[in-house]
């Protein structure tokens, strides 16, 4: 797998947020009706997220049939979905709303419909408002990944970010 990915040269590591869960808790959802994560969105991925030591996390989810792309195989939107959400969990380590401005993904194998797919994610570091984030994922019994990932998260405030969909929203 190869990438032209560089991180800037005056990024800082970011201090994980003291009310940001314990390692080895649960992560929250961001938003109940959210595809990737969402309780309340029956035909999302249903993502779970753990929080890691220091500004890691992991994640995962089950490769439901709905998700097939090719005969028998994920769909990479799909996949590309789960890093996006997995890596923007792990921006919330800082207490931060976020959204994704930019995210690549290396695929390296095909993914087979009912395997659980886990996501080892981390901040890289910050500059600004600009959140600098990098992941793999695994599949059950191999050490080696499946895919990698890289993306660049930007700090948002969330009224102005969401005032125009505000009728989608119901409680912040
Ligand atoms: C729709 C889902 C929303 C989900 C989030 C909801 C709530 C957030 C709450 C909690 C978050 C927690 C968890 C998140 C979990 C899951 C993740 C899913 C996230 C998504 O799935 S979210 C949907 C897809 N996402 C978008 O819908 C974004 C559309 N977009 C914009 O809304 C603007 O584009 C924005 C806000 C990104 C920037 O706009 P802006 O005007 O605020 O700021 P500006 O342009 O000045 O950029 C500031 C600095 O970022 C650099 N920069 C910007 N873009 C870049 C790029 N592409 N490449 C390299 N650098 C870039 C600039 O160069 C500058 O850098 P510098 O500081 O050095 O000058």
């Amino acid at each position: 797998m190869s990438s032209t990915w560089s991180l800037p040269a005056d990024i800082e590591i970011p201090v994980r947020h003291p009310m940001a869960p314990e390692p080895g808790a649960q992560m929250r959802e961001h938003w109940e009706k959210c595809f990737g994560c969402g309780s309340d969105q029956p035909t999302g991925l249903g993502m779970t997220f753990i929080a890691g030591e220091g500004l890691t996390v992991e994640a995962q989810f089950d490769v439901a049939h709905r998700y097939q792309g090719g005969p028998g195989v994920i769909h990479g939107g799909i996949l590309s979905t789960g890093f996006d959400e997995a890596m923007g969990t792990c921006c919330m380590l800082l207490a931060n709303s976020v959204v994704t401005a930019h995210l690549e993904v290396d695929y390296a194998r095909p993914i087979v419909l009912g395997s659980t797919l886990k996501f080892s994610c981390r901040i890289d570091g910050a500059v600004r408002r600009k959140v600098y984030s990098s992941a793999e994922a695994y599949v059950d019994g191999s050490n080696a990944p499946v895919a990698t990932a890289r993306a660049l998260f930007v700090q948002i405030d969330m009224d102005q970010h969401f005032k125009d969909t505000k009728q989608f929203i119901d409680h912040f």
